[in-house]
C-alpha cells in the first residue's frame, strides 16, 4: 500500500521555472560583469596645460605642466610634461640690450606651441616669474629692469597662449611656492603626515622654508596658507646675494680687499684656497665687482690672476666671513640678524644644492664624511680634475670645491643644521618626474588649483562601489534561489501529505 502511496504527482512547471531562474541569474551575472568592465575601462583623458617661465639669475627655463581636465583640484594631479632651457644667460643680463631678453625666449616658446595640442593653445595660461637676478637689476637700475620685463612681455604676447603676466617674485613668494611644490608633489598636503621643508639655492639668492615648532618672531618671515582644509603657518626667508654665484663674488672680493697684493701688483694676485692647486686664470676686477651685492673698491689693476691653493679648511674659514653671526635681536638667528627658528623635520634641498652635491657624490653621507671627502676633492690638482671630467663645463668644474664648501657652511653655520639632523636633508632634483622649484607652486596658486577646503569625496571609490553592487546583487539572487528551492521542497512535502 505504501509503495502505491509514493507515486509522485509532478508539477509540470517546476522544471521550466528552475531553468528560467538559473538562466536569469547567469544572464544577470554576465550583464553586471560586462557593465563593470566597460565602466572601468580607462576613458581617453582630456588634458589641460599651463606654462611657467622661470627667469632665474643664471638662466631661464620654460616649464610645461599638464593635468587631467576633470581632476584639476585633486592633489598630485599636475605633472611636468616638458622643460626647455633658454639658450644663453638669464634675462637680467640683457640690461644693455632689453630686446634681446624677449628674443631669447623664442625657441622654447615655439617648442611649447608644438608640444601643447593646438586646440588647447588659447586657454593655456603663460606666466613669467623673475627671481633674484632681476631683483638685483632693479636695485642697480630700475629703468633697465622695467625695459627687460616689457621686452619679455611683448615677446610672450606674440604666441597663441593666454598671457597672464611677467613680474619679479618677492623672496617670500619664491620660498613659499617652492615649499608648496615639494609638498604637492609628495602628496603631503591632504594627509596628516608631516610636511617637507624646502631649501633652494640659486645663483643670486637662497631660500629656506619650513613649518617651525616655535613662534615666528618676525612678521617678514611668516606666511599662512589654508590648503585642502588644513592651516599652514610657514617660516620663510630669502637671502638676496647668497646664491652661489653672488656668494663667490662676495667671498673673492673680501679676499681681495684684505690682500696687500690687491693694491700693488698688476695683475692683482688672488691666492684662493677654494680653487684647486694648479688652477690659474686671469679674470677682470669688473667680473667680480659688477654687482650691487658688493661695494665698489679701487685697485691697482683691472685684472686678477686667480690662483688655486686647494685647502678645504682655509676655504671654509674664508666662507665663514661671508656670514655675519655676531648679532641677533631675536631668540635665535640664522645669520645677518635674520630670525630663524630651529630647523625641524625633513627637508628637500634642490636646484644648486642638488647640482653640486650630486656632482660631488655627497648626497647620502654623514656630515663628517661629507667634510672629509670634500677636503680630499678640493686638494686634487686642477689638471687631474679636468682629465677626470672631460664633458663638464669648465666654469662649473672649477667652482665645485667652492660651491660644495659654501653649501656645507650655509647649512651648518648659517641655517644651524647639525651632524644629528644632516640625514634629514634630502638632496633632490625631481619628485615623481617633476622638478622641485617654485614654478609649479606658483601656477597652482594662480590658477586656484589648490582649494582652501578639502573637496567632498564620495562615500566609497568608484571601483569599490561597482564591486559592492555586484556582490550585493549576487547575494540577493542567491537568496531568491534558496527561497525557490525551499518553497519547492515544502510544496513537495505538502503534496506528499495530501496523497
Ligand atoms: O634662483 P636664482 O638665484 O634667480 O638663480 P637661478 O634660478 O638662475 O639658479 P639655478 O637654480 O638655475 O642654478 C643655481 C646655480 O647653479 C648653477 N648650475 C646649474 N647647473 C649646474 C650644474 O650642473 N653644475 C653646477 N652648477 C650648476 C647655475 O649656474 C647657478 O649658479
Ligand atoms: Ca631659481
Amino acid at each position: 500500500m505504501d509503495e502505491q502511496g509514493e507515486v509522485k504527482v509532478k508539477n509540470p512547471w517546476h522544471r521550466p521555472a528552475f531553468i528560467f531562474l538559473a538562466a536569469f541569474i547567469i544572464l544577470g551575472i554576465v550583464i553586471m560583469v560586462a557593465i563593470s568592465v566597460v565602466q572601468n575601462k580607462p576613458l581617453p583623458q582630456k588634458y589641460k596645460y599651463g606654462i611657467v617661465l622661470d627667469a632665474g639669475s643664471s638662466h631661464t627655463s620654460v616649464f610645461i605642466y599638464e593635468w587631467p581636465a576633470e581632476k584639476e583640484n585633486n592633489t598630485g594631479m599636475v605633472q611636468q610634461k616638458h622643460t626647455c632651457n633658454v639658450k644663453g644667460k638669464g634675462i637680467s643680463s640683457y640690461d644693455a640690450d632689453p630686446d634681446g631678453a624677449g628674443k631669447s625666449l623664442q625657441d622654447c616658446m615655439v617648442e611649447a606651441k608644438q608640444i601643447i595640442p593646438a586646440h588647447r593653445h588659447t586657454e593655456t595660461p603663460v606666466y613669467l616669474g623673475a627671481t633674484a637676478g632681476m631683483r638685483l637689476l632693479k636695485m642697480k637700475d630700475e629703468a633697465a629692469s622695467e625695459k627687460v620685463l616689457t621686452s619679455v612681455e611683448h615677446s610672450l604676447k606674440t604666441y597663441p597662449f593666454s598671457y597672464q603676466g611677467a613680474r619679479i617674485l618677492s623672496g617670500q613668494e619664491e620660498g613659499a611656492f617652492g615649499w608648496i611644490t615639494v609638498n604637492y608633489l609628495s602628496e603631503n598636503l591632504n594627509k596628516p603626515t608631516g610636511t617637507l621643508g624646502a631649501l633652494d639655492l640659486g645663483g643670486a639668492s637662497t631660500q629656506i622654508t619650513f613649518i617651525p615648532q616655535q613662534d615666528i618672531e618676525s612678521n617678514d618671515n611668516s606666511i599662512d596658507f589654508r590648503l585642502y582644509g588644513n592651516d599652514y603657518h610657514l617660516y620663510t626667508h630669502s637671502f638676496l646675494c647668497y646664491g652661489k654665484d653672488q656668494a663667490l663674488k662676495i667671498s673673492m672680493s673680501k679676499k681681495l680687499v684684505s690682500s696687500h697684493a690687491a693694491y700693488k701688483t698688476d695683475p692683482i694676485e688672488l691666492r684662493d684656497p677654494c680653487f684647486h692647486p694648479g688652477y690659474n686664470t686671469t679674470k677682470t676686477v669688473q667680473s667680480v665687482f659688477n654687482t650691487p651685492c658688493i661695494k665698489a673698491v679701487n685697485f691697482s689693476s683691472g685684472y686678477i690672476s686667480h690662483v688655486g691653493l686647494g685647502n678645504w679648511s682655509q676655504c671654509q674659514q674664508s666662507i665663514r666671513k661671508v656670514f655675519n653671526t655676531s648679532r641677533c635681536a631675536y631668540s635665535k638667528c640664522s645669520f645677518n640678524e635674520v630670525f630663524q627658528p630651529s630647523v625641524d623635520g625633513q627637508f628637500g634641498a634642490f636646484s644648486a644644492f642638488f647640482f653640486v652635491m650630486n656632482f660631488l657624490n655627497l648626497t647620502s653621507d654623514s656630515l663628517a664624511t661629507t667634510k672629509q671627502k670634500l677636503a680630499t676633492y678640493c686638494s686634487t690638482p686642477w689638471g687631474k680634475i679636468v682629465k677626470n671630467h672631460p664633458g663638464t663645463k669648465e666654469k662649473y668644474l672649477s667652482e665645485y670645491c667652492f660651491s660644495g664648501t659654501y653649501i656645507l657652511t650655509l647649512l651648518e653655520d648659517g641655517y644651524n643644521f647639525t651632524s644629528e639632523n644632516w640625514k634629514d636633508i634630502h638632496f633632490i632634483k625631481k619628485i615623481r618626474d617633476s622638478d622641485a622649484g617654485w614654478t609649479l607652486g606658483y601656477m597652482l596658486n594662480l590658477t586656484n588649483m589648490i582649494p582652501a577646503e578639502a573637496p567632498d569625496t564620495p562615500l566609497m571609490p568608484y571601483g569599490g562601489y561597482v564591486t559592492f553592487m555586484i556582490l550585493f546583487t549576487l547575494f540577493i539572487l542567491v537568496l531568491l534561489l534558496l527561497a525557490y528551492l525551499y518553497f519547492r521542497q515544502s510544496s513537495r512535502k505538502a503534496q506528499k501529505g495530501i496523497i
